[in-house]
This record gives C-alpha cells, sequence and structure tokens, in this order.
C-alpha cells in the first residue's frame, strides 16, 4: 500500500493496546498464584467445576467471535448489504437447541471432554476420530484468528506484521499456561467489555462524522444497502433467509452444541441450571455484537458510498478497509484509535486462547491420559502446561499458512466451522437422536461426512463458484438498477457439478451433518443395529419418544428404543413402576454387563450413581 494513505498511531494509543496486553498476563498471573495454584488438571483444565453463569457466558460469546468478525462482518455488510443480519435469527434455535438438549445430556455425563461422549455412545475409535477432526477444526482457525488483526492492522497503518502475530501469540500462551481455564474465562470477560467499547466508540464517533443519523440512514438506503428479507429457496444463493435463518442454525449448533471450547465452559458451570442459564444470555449479547458489526458496516458506506478500497489498499482491500474507515474517522482523537485495535485484538485473544485451553484439554482427555491411567495429578498437570505452549506456538505456524490463502476472512471462517464441525455435529447428532446407530457407523458417517464437505469446499474454491452478488459501488439508485440488469445479464445459472459446487457455504454445516446421519445410519443398519439398552444409559435423548409423544406408552417404546437421559431414580412404587423418569419414554432399565465396561475407568461415579439407583 501506499504509503501516504497509512494512517499513524499517537503514543496514548500504543499505551491503551499495551494496557490491554498487561491486563490480560496480569489476570493469568492472579490465578496462577491463587486458588489451587493451578496443581490440578481439574483446575487448569475445568476451573475446579465451580464458575458463575455471568463469566460463563460472556466466554461462550468470546470464543468464537473473534477479529475476524469485528473485520470480516462490516466487510460484508459494505460490500453485499445487510442481509447478513438475518444470521441472528439462527441464534433462537442454535441456542435454545444446546441449551435443552445438548447441555442436559452432556452436563449429566459429568465429563471433562466433550469426546469422551462419543467412547460412551459408541467406542473408543469413535472417540480417537472425533478428537482428532476437533483438533484440526480448531488448528486451522485459530491460524485464521491470529493472522486477521496483525494483517488487517499491517495493511491499512503499516503495523508490523509478524511482529504483532509474535506478540499476540505469545501473550496468549503465556496467560493460558499461567492462570488455566479460570484465567481463560475471566480474562474473556474483560475482553469481551473491551470489544464491545471499542466498537460502540467507532460507531458514535462515525456516525457524528457522517453528519449524523439521519444523513447515515438516507445515504444507506441511496446505495441499496438495506436488504429486505430474502425468501428465494435455491440453495446456492449465498446469503438468504434459508441459507442464513435455517443453514445457519446447524452452525450455530456446531459451535455452541458440541465444540469442547463451548463444552468445557457449560462443564465448568458449578450446576447444569447456570450452564443452561449461561447459554441463554449469550443470546442478547450475540444479537449486540452482530448488531454492531452490521451498523458499523452501514456507517462505514455512509462515509464512503461504496468507493472501491482496492487501490488504495492493494488486494487485501475488503478486510483492511475497516481499519482504515477507523483510523480515518478515529484521527485527531488520541486514545480512540487505541482502543479500537485493542478491541480488535481483544476479540482475537479471547478466541485463541479457548482454543488452546480446549485444545490442551482434548489432547490430554482423549488421546493421552487413556494410555497412561496412572498418570499422577501434578505430572498430568505439567503435561496439560506443555501442551497449552505447544498449540500457541503451532498457532503461530499455522499464521503463516492462513497468510498464504488470502481470502476474505469471513469466508475462510465460516468456511472452516462448516466444513470441519457439521461432520463433528453429524457425530453427535447420530449418536444422540439415532439409538440404531453403532460404532461401525459412526466411523463411516464422520468419514463420508468430511469427505462430502471437503468435495463441496474445495470445489468452489476450484471452481470459484462462490455465488455472491456484487452490489454496485454507488450511492445513486439510479446506477443501482443499471448495474444490476447488467449482473443479470451476465450471471447465468450453473448447471451439473458446478451447481454442486456452488452450494451457499452457509449450507455447509447441514449438509455435512446431514451426510453423516445417513451413511451412518445406514451402515449401522447393515452391520447390525444397537438394541434397546444397549448403550450406556444416559447418552441417547428421546427425540422419537418426544416427537411421538401422541402415542401410548407401550407404542412407543417399541418404536423408539431409549434409554433413560439420566439413570432411572427409583420411584416409592418400586423397581416395576412404569413411571416415566425425567419424561423419557423408556421403560424400567437394566444395565448389562457390557455396559459397566463400557464406562471409562474415570467413570467410577457414574457406575456407582446408577448400580444406587437401580
Ligand atoms: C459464530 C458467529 C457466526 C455467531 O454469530 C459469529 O460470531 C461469526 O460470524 N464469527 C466469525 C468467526 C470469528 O469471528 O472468528
Ligand atoms: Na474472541
Amino acid at each position: 500500500m501506499d504509503p501516504s494513505n497509512q494512517k499513524h498511531f499517537s503514543a496514548v494509543d500504543y499505551v491503551v493496546f499495551a494496557l490491554l496486553l498487561a491486563a490480560s498476563v496480569g489476570i493469568g498471573l492472579y490465578y496462577a498464584l491463587s486458588g489451587g495454584r493451578q496443581r490440578t488438571t481439574q483446575e487448569f483444565l475445568m476451573a475446579d467445576r465451580s464458575m458463575r453463569c455471568l463469566p460463563v457466558s460472556l466466554s461462550l460469546i468470546a470464543s468464537f467471535q473473534s477479529a475476524v468478525a469485528i473485520i470480516g462482518v462490516p466487510a460484508e455488510i459494505y460490500t453485499h448489504g445487510t442481509q447478513y443480519w438475518f444470521i441472528g435469527c439462527a441464534y433462537i434455535l442454535g441456542l435454545l437447541i444446546p441449551a435443552h438438549v445438548f447441555i442436559p445430556l452432556l452436563y449429566r455425563l459429568k465429563l471433562s471432554s466433550a469426546y469422551q461422549y462419543l467412547e460412551l455412545r459408541f467406542s473408543k475409535v469413535v472417540r480417537i476420530c472425533g478428537t482428532l477432526t476437533f483438533i484440526f477444526q480448531m488448528v486451522i482457525y485459530m491460524g485464521v484468528c491470529v493472522y486477521t488483526p496483525a494483517f488487517a492492522l499491517n495493511a491499512a497503518t503499516g503495523f508490523q506484521l509478524w511482529g504483532t502475530v509474535l506478540i499476540t501469540g505469545l501473550v496468549c500462551t503465556l496467560y493460558t499456561t499461567l492462570g488455566g481455564l479460570k484465567a481463560v474465562i475471566w480474562t474473556d470477560v474483560f475482553q469481551t467489555l473491551v470489544m464491545f467499547a471499542g466498537q460502540i466508540a467507532v460507531i458514535i464517533v462515525g456516525v457524528e462524522r457522517t453528519g449524523g443519523m439521519s444523513e447515515v440512514w438516507r445515504k444507506v438506503k441511496e446505495g441499496n444497502r438495506l436488504s429486505g428479507l430474502d425468501l428465494n429457496p435455491d440453495p446456492t444463493e449465498r446469503h438468504t433467509f434459508w441459507t442464513l435463518g435455517v443453514g445457519g442454525v446447524f452452525l450455530m449448533l456446531s459451535l455452541y452444541g458440541v465444540n469442547q471450547a463451548q463444552v468445557q465452559r457449560y462443564l465448568s458451570a458449578r450446576t447444569e441450571k447456570e450452564a443452561v442459564k449461561s447459554c441463554y444470555m449469550v443470546f442478547p449479547s450475540l444479537q449486540l455484537a452482530l448488531g454492531l458489526s452490521c451498523i458499523m458496516g452501514l456507517v462505514m458506506f455512509a462515509r464512503y458510498c461504496g468507493e472501491d478500497f482496492s487501490e488504495k489498499l492493494g488486494s487485501s482491500s475488503r478486510d483492511a478497509m475497516v481499519i482504515y474507515f477507523v483510523m480515518d474517522m478515529l484521527q485527531g482523537l488520541p486514545g480512540l484509535p487505541g482502543l479500537f485495535v485493542a478491541c480488535l485484538f481483544s476479540a482475537a485473544l479471547s478466541t485463541i486462547s479457548s482454543a488452546f485451553n480446549s485444545l490442551a484439554t482434548v489432547t490430554m482427555e482423549d488421546l493421552i491420559k487413556p494410555h497412561f491411567p496412572s498418570m499422577s495429578e501434578e505430572r498430568a498437570t505439567l503435561v496439560s502446561k506443555a501442551l497449552a505452549t505447544s498449540y500457541g506456538l503451532l498457532c503461530l505456524a499455522m499464521a503463516y499458512l492462513t497468510h498464504l490463502m488470502g481470502d476474505s476472512v469471513l469466508l475462510v471462517a465460516l468456511k472452516i466451522f462448516g466444513m470441519v464441525g457439521g461432520p463433528i455435529l453429524g457425530l453427535f447428532c447420530l449418536g444422540m437422536f439415532f439409538p440404531w446407530a453403532n460404532s461401525k457407523g459412526a466411523v463411516a458417517g464422520l468419514g463420508a461426512g468430511l469427505v462430502g464437505a471437503f468435495w463441496v469446499g474445495i470445489g468452489s474454491i476450484v471452481t470459484r463458484s462462490s455465488g455472491a452478488k456484487r452490489l454496485p459501488p454507488s450511492c445513486h439508485i439510479n446506477t443501482t438498477a443499471a448495474f444490476q440488469t447488467a449482473i443479470g445479464n451476465v450471471t447465468s445459472r450453473p448447471t451439473g457439478l458446478h451447481r454442486f459446487y456452488s452450494l451457499s457455504y452457509m449450507w455447509y454445516a447441514g449438509f455435512s451433518c446431514l451426510i453423516v446421519v445417513l451413511v451412518g445410519l445406514t451402515v449401522s443398519f447393515l452391520t447390525g443395529p444397537m438394541k434397546e439398552g444397549e448403550a450406556t444409559p444416559g447418552t441417547v435423548y428421546p427425540l422419537l419418544g418426544k416427537l411421538l409423544f401422541f402415542l401410548p406408552k407401550h407404542m412407543k417404546k417399541n418404536v423408539c428404543c431409549v434409554t433413560p437421559l439420566r439413570p432411572a431414580i427409583p420411584s416409592p412404587q418400586g423397581p416395576h413402576s412404569h413411571k416415566e423418569s425425567n419424561g423419557t419414554a423408556s421403560g424400567q432399565h437394566t444395565p448389562s454387563q457390557q455396559q459397566t465396561e463400557r464406562l471409562l475407568p474415570d467413570a467410577d461415579s457414574r457406575v456407582i450413581e446408577y448400580e444406587t439407583a437401580v
């Protein structure tokens, strides 16, 4: 970029930014030296299962709200209009289902890693496949997260690119390793507040400097940036109500239902009720975050009227222009550019730290501990800390990989969530909702889901079938209409495989989840489906039983093949009563020898709980 276009920081800005880093490390140090001083894995990885709902909920939004969203969403609104806002509709089911299906089921199993569920429900192999898929997902995502803010700052202000990447990665590794999950959650709380403060500051100053609310509104309307509800059912249409509001639900479920980073936070809550409450509290904050990013995109549009930034900012224009806009707006207000940079890095740090800690957890719990059952707690904690550090260093390497990709960062992040998170979601759905699914079916399903997702994902990159319609770079309605007819004449509908490749990326999660379930069920039925009572108690959610609530009980029992959500509590009438426990449609359940063996060694408490109950 031409250096004359670059904006510069004042000393105050550097101080504000340095304060953010210092405060984060300070919180890490505090939790290294207080409480149990991070000497057990229970504290380091699970925060002693003692958290309250407010910090948990702020930490939940921080996990997947990174600089990618802060920069990517305004850039999306600026170029394509406000259609993306409808992803907010997906938050409703995308949070209600985790709160009422996933959290109760996972919390009651007293897990440490979400993937432990897969061993309880299926087998060790499925657990390891699930864990490896998760590690793959988070390692790539982490690279995007650490690279994005550094790259955008570099393009707009000449801030040293790799120096910034290195500082972010190292500071984050430091406080994550020092303070464990408690530090991660409490820095998330602090960083989420800084994130909102930075966005609000830019919007207030931006509206002021573009001539007030009504002026912004007028320009946005003239430029045709306000999108109505697009109900086009075409699944290749990039953003419509269906892709965002329905496809987005699967994306949300893969993040808020089964992703270890989030499940670990639910499990760290002191009670199940607090966990559910924290999930509910994510809703307003996530809407606020989405709303602020959208408004920022609109203010930016009002300011530049869709001006094309590719000349000023080079190839990286889409994402870098957000920083350019911020620096332009905040010029002459010392401290505010620093606050925005702090906002950007808060968003990034809180995501990367969640990734480090969750990766250390699954590597420890799913890959190492099962092989060294007699490892001392002290040793295990030390290994977990070493793991957190190693993932921190790996993250720097992944940032370099992102550097080589060069696409819109929001697109890259959401594609990763869909392509890799979708199949994991499918695996959990297969286990929770389909009692017949067996372990062979699960492995085959996961494999097929990943192949399907990567086929369409890579196909779309190679054939460049993004399905994006660019809005004209102008404020005036006349040119808009002319531009749209011109576009309409040029673009023709893709056919055959090309049509498959142009599937909207918002459907990737739903599409791959569906493949996992379909292939998983087919293979299960071919290889001998599981029978009633074979699955570990509490691992199947009686979905069919709940959907067929109108059937008489004995018919449901035959059709649904369910195990109770919670080990059956004996009712006063004795063991043979037909009272339903916890609303499930099950009959009384007797554990077989096989099931007891299927429980993990560290699940002793569960076995006892169960046996005493029966
Ligand atoms: C996870 C969602 C989709 C929820 O709105 C949102 O936070 C988002 O678009 N995130 C993008 C990825 C990121 O910010 O790292
Ligand atoms: Na974040």
